[in-house]
């Protein structure tokens, strides 16, 4: 199942993604990418509609321009829900409504009921939706934790937008609030998303 989405006007990666070199922390068994590979469930018609065939040059200082710091780190607190795995930091200060990172991964159409790491990208008139696994490759994004248990609500939010060259992405962005540095990057999966993992009474807490 997919974690859930809105909207927005496409924005830069950054220069972490230059050269791949994988960021501190990241797990040895998963390929880093700077951009989404296509699975071979996409069709020719849904490439194009993404757009990952426009023109790539265009998307040169997209892909190069500044973006805030982040940082994968292990979680160690007993109090937080997902000790013992990771989560994204803000090494420094991020403004509100700041393109912090795109979602990037497996572009993919098949269904993937197993993966905690599938982010809806887009869904078609005719049903057909596409979906960014990240669950064996992937970027920074992929570490990002749903905000339950951790603080009262998130402080940033998945939109999906298109770059300067056309690309369809979605990406993170800050909410209406900073996010201090040393801060969690937190969004909201969705309650969907919750739903098909853990028992109702827990979601309403
Ligand atoms: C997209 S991954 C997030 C990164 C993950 N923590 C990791 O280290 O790979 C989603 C998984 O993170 C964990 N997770 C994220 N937010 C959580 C929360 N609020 N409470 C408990 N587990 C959470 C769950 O295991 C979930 O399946």
């Amino acid at each position: 199942m997919s974690i859930g989405s809105s909207s927005f006007h496409g924005l830069p990666v950054n220069k972490r993604h230059q050269g791949h070199k994988p960021p501190a922390h990241w797990p040895k068994h998963l390929r880093y990418l700077a951009s989404s590979v296509f699975h071979t469930s996409v069709s020719t018609i849904l490439r194009t509609h993404i757009g990952r065939t426009l023109d790539a040059n265009k998307d040169f200082s997209y892909e190069n321009a500044k973006h805030p710091k982040v940082v994968i780190r292990p979680i160690a607190t007993d109090l937080h829900p997902a000790k013992g795995q990771f989560g994204l930091f803000a090494a420094q200060r991020i403004p509100p409504k700041t393109h912090i990172l795109d979602y990037i991964g497996e572009l993919h159409c098949d269904d993937r009921p197993d993966s905690n790491y599938d982010l809806c990208l887009c869904r078609l008139p005719d049903g057909v939706s596409v979906g960014i696994d990240a669950s064996t490759m992937g970027n920074e994004a992929r570490f990002v934790n749903d905000y339950r248990g951790i603080r009262g609500k998130p402080n940033a939010i998945f939109l999906d937008g298109r770059t300067p060259a056309g690309e369809l992405r979605m990406s993170v962005w800050s909410s209406s609030e900073d996010i201090k540095k040393g801060e969690e990057i937190l969004v909201s999966y969705g309650k969907s998303w919750w739903r098909s993992r853990v028992p109702e009474n827990i979601l309403e807490a």
